[in-house]
């Protein structure tokens, strides 16, 4: 973590929580979050689709500084798309972020680096902050091959994007051999491939926006090993999944990457 740049901690919760759960647990991570520790970390849930309106009625009505997004979105603005949520919508909901081509969507869903570069043109357009997952399995990082398959991602994903484009993006380093394992990956592997995401911005961007830009690790992050995970100098905050079901691990996790103390 870079003194220039803010933490951010975001939960995606994935599939998990209806609406009425959601509004519990939003109200939970509010109140073991008072304000100060938003001058130093921000703080995000990432609800089904289905919970957005609620988490918005909450976050309005109480004035609460943690803000909202979604776990998807359509490359469209609006059609024939059946299923499929706009970006114009989540704009509308009050989104803040949009995770963008999470290792769930690019399995379960074929998703390719063209369609998440679509996905994050499209959040871009509406002004949402695409957070852009990239990451390796287990057999590339087997053959050692991981920091050059992280690299042809991300250039894939973000291919042709402005330094102004890209200085609006966020990205998330998510090695699926750790997603949901419990086998993290250590603050040194995080670190390896964080600082090779940002020394590709600086190539595809400029080094003013690499130096700007948020990159996330993810994977079995919780509050015993985010303190090590966000200590390292270019990873500036975590995407968490398991962990960000738990109102109390939440912020706890959320406490120690704003530096503490915890709540
Ligand atoms: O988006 C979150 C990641 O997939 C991490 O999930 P996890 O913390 O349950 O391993």
């Amino acid at each position: 973590m870079s003194g220039s740049r803010k933490p951010l901690i975001a939960g995606n919760w994935k599939m998990n929580l209806n609406h009425l759960e959601a509004i519990a647990l939003v109200q939970k991570i509010a109140f073991a979050l008072p304000a100060k520790y938003f001058e130093k970390v921000d703080v995000t849930v990432i609800p089904p689709f289905t919970d957005i309106r609620s988490v918005q009625t909450v976050v309005d009505g109480d004035k609460l500084l943690l803000t909202y997004g979604a776990q998807d979105l359509s490359a469209h603005d609006s059609g024939a798309y059946t299923g499929e949520i706009s970006g114009a919508f989540l704009a509308k909901l009050g989104c803040t972020f949009v995770v963008v081509g999470h290792s769930e969507r690019r399995t379960m869903h074929a998703e390719t680096d063209e369609v998440v570069l679509a996905k994050t043109k499209a959040a871009l357009k509406h002004g949402l902050t695409p957070i852009v997952c990239i990451g390796e399995g287990l057999d590339i990082r087997e053959s050692g091959e991981h920091v050059a398959y992280n690299v042809a991602q991300l250039k894939g994903s973000l291919a042709g994007l402005s330094a102004e484009d890209i200085a609006k993006v966020v990205i998330a380093y998510e090695p699926v051999w750790a997603i949901g394992t419990g086998r993290v990956a250590s603050a040194a592997d995080a670190q390896e491939v964080c600082a090779a995401v940002r020394t590709t911005l600086a190539e595809i961007a400029d080094a003013s926006t690499a130096a700007s830009v948020r990159v996330l690790y993810g994977g079995s992050v919780n509050a015993k090993n985010v303190g090590d995970i966000v200590g390292q100098t270019d990873v500036d905050g975590a995407l968490v999944g398991g962990a960000s079901l738990k109102a109390d691990e939440f912020s706890t996790l959320s406490a120690i990457a704003a530096g503490g103390p915890l709540p």
